[in-house]
């Protein structure tokens, strides 16, 4: 039967988390289910790793990652490396420099390492923006895995595929190290833009065309309503709208985990008049019924347009033709992000790091209720 269970006599496998960040990628690992212990993460930036450590008890390693040489790695003796590498070389919005741009360096580096290992990991999990799959730095990472014998499937895979009304589709590499097999070897060397894989109990032919991207709003109906992650609830109908002077009176009955907020705390989340004057068109609203929302990148809250969704408070019928402003639109909190990213409810920022580090910080993070099950699959003994 197929396990998870750890490493040499059932020991927990020995994990090395690349470019922690605020911890998504351990908080996946804890998710799985899978018998791991993370013996070090590395970080460069310092308000991440006080989030990290805030929840973690540990400090990740403070450095450039590519400061790394072949020993210290060997010293870990780690069965398997995460790695989440910044992704603007890559992203869309971005200038797309890919293999010239200094932040792919450190990612490169650590490849170019593996060879030299006398300990190299025999899993790999690499996480990284749509887009990625084209780069010149993922045509050298498939070369520099295949001359260190590892075998890969890729996924492109969004929360939307797993319930969460959340569209942040990403790319992920998942390669083991022969002889350890696959768990379903049909899938090797695919790019699979299905979570089927990871669900199939046994390695059957595929009866759907996994290496073409479905058409993600047929799987809105099975996801549950934003409502469902919000922690500052909406007023019960929209009602008061017509009464209440735009510019000051903000729906006075929004909640915080059962407690009404103070003006002052809630004024933050609402967005400013001006900026809706000057950039409702570009905007992305959605209701609290709403399926779906958009993809929160490290600047919300600092630009509109195309860093992620904004919630309407009042819930008018949508069929009438309504201002912008009557919706009295506000952003997502921290920890409402943090809900969509799956993140566990313990999860905390520590009081020091503000409104906007804290959506930066969450903005490069990653899905838990994606990667959990990814993670489980990698780590899965096929025997
Ligand atoms: C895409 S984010 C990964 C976030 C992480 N998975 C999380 O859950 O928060 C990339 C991270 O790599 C860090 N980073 C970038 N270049 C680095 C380097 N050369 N050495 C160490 N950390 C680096 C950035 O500070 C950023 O936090």
């Amino acid at each position: 039967m197929a396990k998870a269970s750890g490493g040499v006599g059932n020991e927990p496998w020995r994990v090395l988390e690349f470019y922690s960040g605020i911890g998504g990628m351990r908080y996946a690992l804890m998710k799985s289910g899978v018998n791991a212990e993370v013996v070090e993460a590395f970080e460069i930036n310092d308000r991440a790793n006080d989030v990290y450590e805030h929840n973690f008890g540990h400090r990740p390693f403070q450095g450039n990652i590519q400061s790394l040489t072949p020993t210290d790695l060997d010293g870990y003796g780690a069965d398997a490396w995460l790695l989440s590498p910044p992704c603007q070389p890559y992203t869309r919005q971005g200038l797309q420099k890919d293999t010239g741009d200094a932040r792919a360096f450190s990612f490169l580096q650590i490849l170019e390492l593996m060879p030299l290992l006398k300990h190299p990991p025999s899993m790999l999990f690499v996480e990284n923006v749509v887009g990625f799959e084209t780069s010149d730095t993922h045509a050298t990472m498939l070369e520099m895995l295949e001359k260190t014998n590892f075998i890969t499937q890729e996924f492109i895979l969004s929360p939307l595929q797993f319930g969460i009304p959340y569209s942040r589709p990403r790319y992920f590499c998942l390669a083991k190290r022969r002889p350890s097999s696959s768990v379903k070897e049909r899938w090797n060397n695919m790019l699979i833009q299905s979570p089927r894989p990871l669900f199939e109990i046994e390695d059957t032919v595929p009866d759907e065309d996994v290496s073409s991207r479905k058409d993600w709003d047929m799987l809105l109906p099975s996801c549950q309503p934003i409502e469902q992650f919000l922690e500052l609830k909406n007023p019960s109908n929209g009602t008061d709208v017509e009464s209440a002077s735009l510019d000051t009176d903000l729906p006075r009955d929004l909640k915080h985990n059962g407690e009404v907020l103070n003006k002052a705390s809630l004024d933050q989340y609402f967005v400013p008049l001006s900026l809706i004057e000057r950039w409702g068109s570009a905007m992305d609203i959605v209701y609290s019924d709403s399926k779906r929302c958009c993809c929160f990148t490290k600047s919300y809250y600092r630009y509109v347009k195309g860093t992620g969704s904004l919630l309407a408070t009042v819930q008018l019928d949508k069929k009438d033709k309504t201002s912008l402003k009557e919706l009295r639109l506000r952003y997502f909190t921290p920890r409402e992000v943090a809900n969509l990213h799956s993140f566990p409810e313990d999860f905390q920022f520590p009081q020091h790091i503000n409104l906007r580090q804290r959506y930066a910080l969450l903005g490069n993070s990653l899905s838990i209720a994606v990667v959990a099950p990814l993670l489980r699959y990698l780590f899965t003994d096929p025997s």
